[in-house]
């Protein structure tokens, strides 16, 4: 049987009891922290706390050579462990399809996710969410405009958008990052962000959530990653007070 267990937003107190039981239980535990990682633990914290080996899986042992992965998963129990929830923005539900064709029975068990996070942090709605995008670290002679044109079309459409930012093996892209890399992309258009909202450690005891414009954010210290931003289409008037209050929002 394959597990997928989402270990939930920051900390090892983020797992739901089912998750834990999935894990006593587990012969074999693999945690991926490629598609989001708990900044408030880390994998020997896990093992001393579950008292078990984990095997740390790369993007590629997942992706491309899973093999292991189910082999493990057809003769005992496989839990795999994920930052938040292991089907959201994550490329999971390919594995899953893998295991189905192979006869292996799987299951989720569902974590916190910063996809909900950012909505309760910010006040923002979810249904008044469209298409999330991703800002990558720009690479040589490679930095794609889609999330700047995904943004737009969100904004003409009054939607809201979740911009997921960059993990690299220890390199986390922060919303100022995030924010230069949008500005640089719109230079010399009449293309504008009007209105940006950080958020910075979301799941921990001292999540940063603060909106404004470019400027405004550039002065605010969001700390120490992981980070997300979200931009607002037109705020509903809720939405609008939720920021004042919650965020530090000056109209
Ligand atoms: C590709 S998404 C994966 C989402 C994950 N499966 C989930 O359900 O939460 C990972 C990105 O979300 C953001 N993120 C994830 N957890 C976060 C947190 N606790 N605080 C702030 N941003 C976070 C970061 O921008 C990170 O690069």
């Amino acid at each position: 049987m394959l597990i997928f267990v989402g270990l939930g937003l920051y900390d090892l107190d983020d797992i739901s009891i089912k998750g834990l039981r999935a894990i006593e239980q587990a012969d074999t535990i693999f945690l991926e922290s490629y598609t989001s990682i708990l900044m408030g633990a880390n994998p020997d914290l896990m093992r001393e706390l579950y008292k078990k080996p984990i095997i740390i899986l790369k993007r590629q042992d997942v992706e491309q050579y899973p093999e292991p992965i189910l082999t493990a998963a057809k003769s005992g129990n496989v839990v795999f462990l994920t930052g938040g929830d292991p089907m959201v923005s994550t490329t999971h539900a390919d594995l899953r399809i893998r295991a189905k064709e192979q006869d292996i029975q799987t299951k989720i068990i569902h974590g916190s996710s910063i996809v909900s996070a950012v909505c309760g942090l910010s006040g923002l709605q979810n249904y008044r969410f469209g298409k999330s995008c991703s800002i990558p670290y720009p690479a040589k002679n490679w930095f794609p405009k889609t999330p700047l044109d995904t943004i737009l079309s969100n904004i003409q459409q009054n939607l809201h958008t979740t911009v997921y930012l960059d993990i690299q093996e220890n390199r986390f892209m922060t919303v100022h990052e995030g924010i230069d890399l949008l500005e640089k992309l719109m230079e010399g258009s009449s293309d504008t962000i009007p209105l940006y909202v950080g958020i910075a450690r979301a799941g921990s005891d001292n999540p940063i959530v603060a909106a404004g414009s470019s400027t405004q954010l550039k002065h605010i210290d969001f700390g120490p990653p992981l980070h997300i931003l979200v931009i607002p289409g037109t705020l509903h008037e809720i939405e609008e007070e939720y920021l004042k209050i919650f965020a530090g929002y000056e109209p």
